[in-house]
Parts: C-alpha cells; sequence; structure tokens
C-alpha cells in the first residue's frame, strides 16, 4: 500500500498498535503521567463528617434571628473545637462551641457565625449579625460520596487526580505499564548539541523535539540515539532495541536519495511493509513497517514535518496502546486571523496560534526544514487539497497539540 490519504494511513498505524494490558501498583506519588488501569471508587464520604469552614462559632441559626450591633445575642459557649478535634455533645438552644476552621461541628449545630460577627467571647459569646440555617457550613459528602466513581479507567494521572486518589486515602493506584518507544534519528549531516559544527553539518533537533514530546505523553523512552548513515548498522539498531519497545521511531532517509538508507535497512531486518507515501505535507514520504511484531514509523527528517507527524501519526497509535483518554486528537473550528497565500494542492498542515476561537499564522517561513516559526504554536492547521490559499474570517480546521 502506497501512497495512502491520511485516514487511510491513520487506519494502518491503529491496526498495528496493540493496546498494552499489563498492569503495575505504583504508590500515589509516583503515578503522575500514568494512566488508571481501573476505575477508582471512594470507599469514604469526604469530607467525613460535618465540618466548619470558618473561624468562629457554631449554633442553631434560629438563635440568631433579629441580632444586631444595637441588640446582639446572648449563647454560652459549651467549649473549643479545634481542627482535628472531635466532640460528642449536642448543642442545645441558647448554647454554641467556639469551632476553628476544618473542625467537626457538633450536634444540634446548623450553622457557623465568622468571630468577626461577634465579641470572640469564652464563656459566652455576643453575635451582632444573623447567619442563615446552613450558611457556613460544610456537609458530610460534599467533595465526594462513597461508593462514587471519581476516576474513570483511561484517566491519565495529573497534579489534580493525585490529589483526589490522596483525599480518596489510596496509597497506591493500578495503572497500565507505560508505552517503551526507542528513537533512533539518522544522518550523517547531523551532530549533537554541544559537538563544535563541522562544514556541512547541522545539529540533530529531532532527538530533542521526539524526546520532549514523548515525555508530554507520558511514554518511556528507552533508547534515544543516533545511527549512521549505513543500512547495516540501522538493521542492527532496529534488531537491538526491538524487543525491548513497543514502537520505534525513526527519522530522516526515507525519501529517494542515494542515502535514503531507511528501506534498505528494513528490508535487510525482514521487516514487513505496510505503506510508503501520505498525501500529506509535510511527512509526505512518511514508511511504515512491522519488524517482529513491533510497529517501526519512519518519519522524513526535515524537522517541521517531525513535528507535525509525532502529533498527527504517533499520538494516536500511543493514544490506543496506552488507552489514554488524555492523547485523543482535539479538533476544533476557529476563524482565520490572517491569509496563507500558498498555493495548497494536496492535505496540508500549517503551524498557528490559536486562542480558542480564532488562529494566526505566523509570518515568517513555512518550509518543512524551519522550525523557528513555530515557537509558540499550539496548534495545527488542517487544509485540503485544491484550494489558492486561506481567507480572513474562514473557518479552520484545526488540531490543538
Ligand atoms: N528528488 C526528490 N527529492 C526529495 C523528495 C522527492 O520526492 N524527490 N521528497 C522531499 C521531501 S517531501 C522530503 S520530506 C524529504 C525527506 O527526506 P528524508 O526523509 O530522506 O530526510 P533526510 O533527507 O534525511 O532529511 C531531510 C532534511 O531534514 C534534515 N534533517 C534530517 N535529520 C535531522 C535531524 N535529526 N535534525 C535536524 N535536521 C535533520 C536534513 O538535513 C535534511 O535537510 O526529501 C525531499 N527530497
Ligand atoms: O514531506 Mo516533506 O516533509 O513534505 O517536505
Amino acid at each position: 500500500m502506497d501512497n495512502l490519504t491520511v485516514e487511510q494511513a491513520l487506519e494502518a498505524l491503529l491496526a498495528h498498535s496493540k493496546m498494552i494490558e499489563e498492569t503495575e501498583k505504583v504508590p500515589v506519588l509516583q503515578a503522575w503521567g500514568k494512566v488508571l488501569a481501573e476505575d477508582m471508587v471512594a470507599e469514604l464520604d469526604n469530607p467525613p463528617f460535618d465540618k466548619s469552614p470558618i473561624d468562629g462559632y457554631a449554633c442553631k441559626s434560629e438563635d440568631l434571628v433579629g441580632a444586631s450591633e444595637e441588640h446582639p445575642i446572648t449563647l454560652k459557649v459549651l467549649e473549643e473545637i479545634d481542627a482535628g478535634q472531635y466532640s460528642e455533645i449536642t448543642v442545645e438552644k441558647g448554647q454554641a462551641v467556639r469551632i476553628m476552621t476544618g473542625a467537626a461541628i457538633p450536634k444540634g449545630c446548623d450553622c457557623c457565625v465568622r468571630q468577626e460577627d461577634t465579641d470572640y467571647g469564652e464563656d459566652t459569646v455576643k453575635i451582632f449579625h444573623p447567619t442563615r440555617q446552613w450558611q457556613n457550613y460544610c456537609y458530610q459528602g460534599e467533595d465526594f460520596k462513597r461508593g462514587t466513581v471519581l476516576l474513570k479507567k483511561g484517566t491519565r494521572i495529573g497534579f489534580v487526580e493525585a490529589g483526589i486518589l490522596a483525599s480518596m486515602g489510596k496509597t497506591e493506584a493500578n495503572v497500565y505499564r507505560r508505552a517503551r518507544v526507542a528513537i533512533l534519528t539518522t544522518g550523517d549531516e547531523v551532530m549533537a548539541p554541544g559537538q563544535k559544527l563541522l562544514p556541512g553539518k547541522i545539529y540533530d533537533c529531532n532527538q530533542s523535539l521526539l524526546a520532549a514530546r514523548m515525555e508530554d505523553f507520558g511514554v518511556e523512552l528507552v533508547k534515544l540515539d543516533s545511527i549512521e548513515d549505513r543500512p547495516q548498522a540501522m538493521t542492527k539498531a532496529i534488531q537491538d532495541i526491538a524487543p525491548s519497545v513497543d514502537l520505534i521511531i525513526t527519522t530522516g532517509a526515507v525519501s529517494v536519495g542515494k542515502k535514503d538508507i531507511m528501506h534498505e535497512a528494513l528490508e535487510l531486518a525482514g521487516a514487513q511493509r505496510i505503506f510508503w507515501h501520505i498525501q500529506m505535507k509535510p511527512g509526505m514520504p512518511t514508511l511504515f513497517s512491522v519488524y517482529q511484531d513491533t510497529p517501526v514509523i519512519s518519519l522524513s527528517g526535515n524537522p517541521f514535518g517531525v513535528a507535525v507527524s509525532v502529533d498527527l501519526l504517533i499520538r494516536p497509535m500511543l493514544q490506543k496502546m496506552m488507552q489514554d483518554e488524555a492523547l485523543k486528537t482535539r479538533r476544533e473550528k476557529c476563524v482565520l486571523k490572517n491569509e496563507f497565500v500558498k498555493e495548497v494542492r494536496g492535505r496540508r498542515y500549517i503551524r498557528a496560534v490559536t486562542d480558542g476561537e480564532s488562529v494566526t499564522i505566523p509570518t515568517g517561513l513555512h518550509s518543512n526544514g524551519v522550525l523557528a516559526t513555530m515557537a509558540g504554536c499550539n496548534c495545527l492547521i488542517e487544509m485540503q487539497g485544491g484550494k489558492p490559499g486561506t481567507k480572513v474570517g474562514e473557518l479552520a480546521e484545526i488540531i490543538l497539540l
């Protein structure tokens, strides 16, 4: 299969992306970025008791009707309850307890009065303002109730989810094993940043770009390496790493040049070629193969092509493998703020910035080898072929990065 539409390519990529079923128990403190392998059900009410949201006095609201600066109402203070303490007493008419923020409200009370509205009395307290029934009152279970599914299977654990797990009293979470990925870049013209550039060489930016995106996607990066432009070297690199990973990503050497070694390297390895070429720009010469059950996606070397392909093609693969809802491709329609004058023959993806309603295409060069103008971009505009360009005010289909 060659020269597929983007949709056909995605279908083939997904067909060879296997869901990872292995799970592991990890401490909540180390669960950040991982995907829940089971629904998390609350085994308690939170808060587990009615509690005060203020520092003041808990009492009966019926006692406070008509309270004012001129005619304060005096209540007997039975005791003080601090946060973390629990009192078995029952407050009757005409009585109150001194209470601190976060402390359990005793039986008989239906409101808490701010201490600023009182004379701060210790044995008795004067109250200068009425307080409504259930005002300044947090109910048992108002955060969550016992038996509620708080986090669904497939949820990626971020900072909020880690907090929710902790408030459920969990110390461990059952998560899917993260996808293991290897990144192999090619090109005798590329050198690692930090080295002194020699004539004809450029710095390798694809490794850092892909490694950073893998971190964002929550995968485990098992290998990040630069392989010399020799088919045998790439064959060996693929054969060595394949048993330990779920996906191999390569960049460069997939076009038609004499040094475009990926085709020969994969053939030497005995990999099955699934497709070559997608009807899109950038990323047209993408090559997809399977080596002994391990998918190998070979992107063109052009950095902007890599940046587009990692979100358009690789992200859906990892979404399926890791069953991670957070990785689902997010599309929106936004109003174009400016024009893109290049003729669009086939499907094209353009770097852009959206504020959620409109979308702006950065000025500067939009060549597939140019990455700098993508700085600050947060979306790609998807343009269908056969158009002379874009017009201001048109609705554009965008993919959020
Ligand atoms: N005669 C033809 N030439 C080309 C065609 C074609 O159809 N006929 N297709 C062009 C298109 S489209 C693309 S895309 C490129 C794809 O080339 P390769 O995938 O073989 O990639 P390379 O040649 O290795 O690299 C392309 C470009 O990107 C630079 N590069 C590569 N790796 C890195 C890296 N790790 N970091 C930074 N930059 C990198 C490389 O130096 C090249 O400039 O082929 C066209 N040619
Ligand atoms: O596919 Mo190439 O990345 O279009 O320039």
